[in-house]
């Protein structure tokens, strides 16, 4: 196993009766990646990711996330990452200070700590006239830069972002993948699944999943270069419908 590598997935299968939802999916990301996850509806994303993340176990295969076995160390796993979703994030009828601080708990960080986090935060995402506001009066796309960052709260070396920003306007979106960089250029592993091909052209490397398997991984250029196209777009298209 590479030390260097924060995920290492080998021949990782989960099958749900008779149907395979992932199908010996293999693959790596280094430290300090940004990693895009793509595959359309029901490609089985979700069900990799839940598998990496240590809530739903593998049917077979093996796969670690920051050195630990997701499924003997499924504990040390979760307090190793961050993890934000779409679906999942904020309590809407929190203000964003107590959001931060119910998730600082959460994640067992001291009182004095979560202080001290709360203002840098703050500060950080020039929040201070909505620090007492409630989260459910925030635009969608601010929702989900605070659920970023409270997702960063106890440090974590690997951040895994489901569809962080479905549904955000195009310059959030741009805001968001800012704040995406500056997580990476400070040695943090993203793992990002997303459904807008600007945003696959932005990571180091994609993987592109089509029914359980994945068909093609490689950096945007290397795809666009072996598919002979000039988008990412063009790129998933071709995979995910098959077109030849
Ligand atoms: N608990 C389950 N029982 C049975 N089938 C399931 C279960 N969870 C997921 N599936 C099926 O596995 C397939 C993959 O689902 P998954 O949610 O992983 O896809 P996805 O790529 O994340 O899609 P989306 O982009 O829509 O979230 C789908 O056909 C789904 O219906």
């Amino acid at each position: 196993m590479n030390k260097e590598n924060a995920i290492t997935v080998k021949d990782l299968t989960k099958t749900f009766g008779a149907f395979t939802a992932v199908n010996n999916i293999s693959f790596e990301v280094g430290r300090g990646e940004v990693f895009g996850f793509l595959g359309a509806n029901g490609a089985g994303k979700t069900t990799a990711m839940k598998m990496l993340i240590g809530i739903l176990k593998p049917t077979s295969g093996i796969a670690t996330v920051a050195n630990f076995d997701v499924i003997s160390h499924a504990e040390d796993v979760k307090k190793s990452i961050g993890y934000m979703s779409q679906r999942f994030s904020l309590y809407n009828d929190l203000t964003i200070k107590e959001n931060i601080t119910f998730f600082g708990g959460i994640y067992g960080l001291k009182k004095t700590d979560i202080k001290v986090k709360t203002q840098e935060l703050i500060e950080e995402l020039g929040l201070h006239d909505e620090a007492n506001k409630l989260v459910g009066a925030l635009p969608l796309g601010w929702k989900q830069k605070v659920a970023f960052s409270v997702s960063l709260l106890h440090n974590p070396q690997i951040i895994f972002l489901d569809e962080p920003t479905g549904g955000v306007d195009p310059i959030t979106r741009r805001q968001f993948w800012e704040m995406i960089y500056r997580e990476a250029h400070k040695g943090k592993t993203i793992f990002v699944t997303t459904h807008y091909m600007d945003e696959a052209e932005y990571c180091d490397r994609v993987s592109i999943m089509v029914e359980g398997k994945i068909e093609a991984l490689d950096t945007p250029k290397n795809l666009k270069t072996q598919y002979k196209v000039d988008t990412m777009n063009q790129v998933f298209l071709k995979l995910a419908r098959n077109i030849e």
